[in-house]
């Protein structure tokens, strides 16, 4: 599918999941090179990581890796609403653990700094944050990504987890949106 109409606005392909199984492949491999003889906790950040998460656990090879999952909100649309409301909270005990954030796309940074504030509080021995994406352009905070699939320049984009008012996250696929209007 080259293009796909979601609501009112028109997508065009992106990145190909070849592309992005390719991403997966290569950043799961070093984690469980980086991560041998840990035992991390690997932390989806829902909605629009349970894709990326999924296949990236699903090729973490140590026996003691666990996940979790924490439901976040910023985005409205298509832009970030600057706070970030927390849908479902994070229960588990953080003391002393090996933290893997798993994001599908940094923009702002807004959440994921919200994140990695939430987990500090729970003393975890470390935190490391995995990104899919990432919009250096977007970027309103300072953040520390230990690892990033890609850096993409500031369009809107959808699939493979990531929605457009709730659709498209089922493409397999990433599109972004197009300059027509
Ligand atoms: O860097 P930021 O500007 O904060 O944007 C990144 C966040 O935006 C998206 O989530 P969204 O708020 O759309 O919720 P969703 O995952 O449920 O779609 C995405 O999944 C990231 O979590
Ligand atoms: N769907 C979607 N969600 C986002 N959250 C932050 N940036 C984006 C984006 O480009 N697309």
């Amino acid at each position: 599918m080259k293009n796909v109409k979601i609501h009112d606005k028109e997508f065009e392909l992106f990145i190909t999941y070849e592309k992005i199984r390719s991403i997966v492949e290569e950043m799961s491999e070093k984690m469980n090179n980086d991560f041998k003889d840990k035992n991390p906790l690997f932390l989806c950040i829902l909605n629009g990581s349970f894709m990326f998460a999924a296949e990236i656990f699903k090729r973490i090879s140590l026996l003691d890796a666990e996940i979790s999952f924490i439901k976040l909100a910023s985005y409205s649309g298509t832009h970030t609403t600057g706070s970030v409301k927390q849908l479902i909270g994070l229960n588990e005990d953080l003391t002393g653990r090996t933290v893997i954030v798993l994001e599908d796309i940094v923009d702002s940074g807004i959440t994921i700094v919200n994140t990695i504030e939430q987990i500090k509080a729970k003393n975890p021995a470390d935190i490391k944050i995995a990104t899919l994406l990432l919009k250096p352009d977007a970027l309103q905070v300072k953040v520390q990504l230990d690892y990033i699939g890609l850096e993409i320049p500031n369009d809107f984009i959808v699939g493979y987890g990531l929605d457009y008012d709730g659709r498209g996250r089922n493409l397999i696929d990433i599109y972004k949106v197009t300059e027509k209007k």
